[in-house]
């Protein structure tokens, strides 16, 4: 039976700095559903991708991981076992992700052997994936350099590549950042795709509340290290609670010269 919830509890990160202990994430915890689009939204700095690298087990250097549980269902699973084969994950600028030197197939064969996943023919497979995120010409891609590819393309191969573990679950770490409006859009269409079409449940984070309004289920709002404010994206936006989810609304509906309510 596929598993519908991934529970991720009690997240709490430290750091020292200037010789003190100082807490980055202080107990977060989070619930991404199948089928479902959760938002973590916060101030820069608040701790949303040290969060995310945290669940996925690659915190930097000089960055800690002190408490934290994960559950696959109702059975715990390690935070090394979640990356690539429960959550595939894709980060913010698609270009620095990519290895300038190494082929679009190079990386696809990198993805696979980190994830153990072996196919028939390694390009069928690749070229299914690539296809299956829109890009035109999939065949055409795999000898490709990153510096041959638009920002908006290799977004979707790094989609692309995040999913070739079939994983039921993907963090999005602010998708659409650096790229234009109307690219943003086709990823914004491209992320609900994967929930119509593969039931996925994906953590978004991001600063764009319009992406938030378009996509999201639920919002979790993250202020200096902690959620402060949880609730379903129509509550969010009619009546946000704390004082920075009011923020971001207003900024959001400042936009098209609106107030919240
Ligand atoms: N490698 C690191 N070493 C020490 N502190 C770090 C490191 N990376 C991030 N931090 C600190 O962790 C805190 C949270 O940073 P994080 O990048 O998670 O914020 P964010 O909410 O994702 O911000 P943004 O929206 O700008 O990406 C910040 O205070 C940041 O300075």
């Amino acid at each position: 039976m596929p598993v519908s919830t991934l529970t991720l509890s009690d997240l709490r990160i430290t750091t020292h700095q200037g010789g003190k202990l100082r807490t980055l994430v202080d107990g977060l915890s989070l619930s991404v559903q199948a089928g479902r689009v959760l938002a973590l939204v916060g101030a820069s700095g608040s701790g949303k991708s040290i969060s995310c690298a945290g669940w996925l087990d690659v915190l930097p250097s000089g960055v800690k991981r002190e408490m934290g549980q994960a559950r696959l269902g109702d059975k715990a699973i390690s935070f090394a076992a979640l990356r690539g084969r429960v959550v595939g994950s894709i980060m913010q600028n698609p270009r620095s992700a990519f290895n300038p030197v190494m082929t679009m197939r190079a990386h696809a064969r990198e993805t696979l052997k980190a994830l153990g996943v072996e196919y028939a023919s390694l390009d069928d497979a690749v070229i299914a994936a690539f296809a299956d995120v829109g890009l035109d010409d999939p065949a055409g891609m795999l000898g490709l350099h990153p510096f041959e590819l638009s920002g908006g393309m290799l977004q979707r191969v790094m989609i692309a590549l995040a999913l070739l573990g079939n994983p039921p679950f993907l963090f999005a770490d602010e998708p659409t950042t650096d790229l234009d409006l109307v690219v943003q859009k086709h990823i914004l269409d491209l992320l609900e795709t994967l929930v119509t079409r593969r039931n996925m449940g994906i953590l978004l984070v991001t600063h764009d509340m319009g992406g938030v309004a378009r996509l999201a289920d639920d919002v979790a709002v993250m202020d200096q290290g902690r959620i402060v404010e949880m609730a379903p994206v129509a509550q969010i936006f009619a009546a946000p609670e704390h004082v920075i989810t009011r923020n971001l609304v207003a900024a959001h509906l400042s936009l098209y010269g609106q107030e919240v309510a």
